[in-house]
């Protein structure tokens, strides 16, 4: 190992919070290509967006949730047979980490139904009401991502097409206090299947994406800024342009972590735009069906791909 890796690295951190953030604008195309280059360097990156500071509300109601009885976080039972949804324990495969997991968050009743499931005598009212305010202002973010990228890329011209099929799950997780100071796996090694990944942590590090030279970088986010990462859809989508990250989760120490992420997903067959594919940027993937790539992410091959979509449909 030579000394430089020693060097540590960091995500970029980007500033999307701006009042004059709009079309047009230098400051738009100012940060369009910061976004683009920390997309295609990194497939992450860390976002400043809608304020500075967090009243740690949402973190608050992933608390309550988690400190609800057993027999309470069971009784969210989503079966499906393509994603997992619902409330997931923590097992011997992966015993620090728990999670409630949600289809079609936006504009529909399933964080209030969570809600109403979980205190079916209403005494928690706030909890629908905060989570449902985070995962429209993480939607948001999502679209003034993909806003920036296609525009760097040249392909704006689809964002329309893109918003009409866009549907959100979102994931509310805990990883366990390990309680030692040695590195513990919360989450394993993955690529994320969904298009693009808005996430929000409290105070408690852990998330770690894998650079390009394999060297891992550990994401030191505030509890007020979003960690965003490019999925394997988006990486089908653009014909390879933006990286698309392994990362996991490392925790230690003795305070429980919390995060809170929304993917985003498109539904239905995912082709990559003409525009993006010229003698220099041959053809990378097949057109591909959405389901088709999750339900071979459930196979032995699938799961053991660095990437599902190259596996999946790779030319
Ligand atoms: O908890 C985190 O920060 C990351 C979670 C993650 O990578 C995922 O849910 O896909
Ligand atoms: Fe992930």
């Amino acid at each position: 190992m030579g000394i430089d890796l020693a060097l540590p690295l960091s995500l970029p951190k980007i500033d999307l919070s701006s009042d004059d953030l709009s079309p047009g604008t230098t400051s738009w195309d100012l940060v369009r290509g910061d976004v683009f280059r920390a997309l295609e360097e990194y497939g992450c990156f860390e976002a400043v967006y809608g304020g500075k500071k967090t009243d740690g509300s949402v973190m608050e109601q992933l608390e309550e949730v988690f400190n609800l009885p057993s027999e309470t976080k069971r009784r969210f039972v989503k079966p499906g047979d393509v994603h997992f949804f619902g409330y997931r324990e923590s097992t011997p495969r992966s015993p620090l980490y728990e999670n409630m997991a949600m289809g079609e968050v936006l504009d529909s009743p399933a964080v209030q139904s969570l809600g109403d499931l979980l205190w079916p005598d209403h005494s928690n009212p706030r909890f629908s009401e905060t989570i449902n305010t985070y995962a429209r202002k993480a939607a948001e973010l999502d679209l003034l991502v993909k806003r920036l990228a296609f525009e760097a890329l040249g392909v704006e011209k689809y964002l329309d097409s893109h918003i009409e099929h866009l549907t959100h799950s979102m994931t509310l997780s805990k990883y366990i206090a390990p309680n030692t100071m040695e590195d513990q796996i919360g989450m394993g090694i993955h690529t994320d299947k969904n298009f693009l990944t808005i996430l929000q942590q409290n105070h408690v590090d852990g998330l770690e994406v894998q650079a390009k030279d394999g060297r891992w970088i550990r994401a030191t986010p505030s509890p007020s800024t979003f960690i965003v990462i490019v999925g394997e859809l988006f990486l089908g989508w653009c014909n390879g342009r933006l990286h698309c990250p392994r990362h996991r989760v490392m925790i230690k120490g003795d305070q429980v972590r919390y995060s809170i992420g929304l993917f985003s997903k498109l539904g239905g067959t995912i082709k990559c735009p003409e525009e993006l594919v010229d003698e220099e940027h041959p053809m990378l993937f097949k057109p591909f069906d959405e389901i088709g790539l999750f339900r071979f992410f459930q196979t032995e091959e699938g799961y053991k791909a660095e990437s599902t979509v190259r596996a999946y449909c790779g030319v």
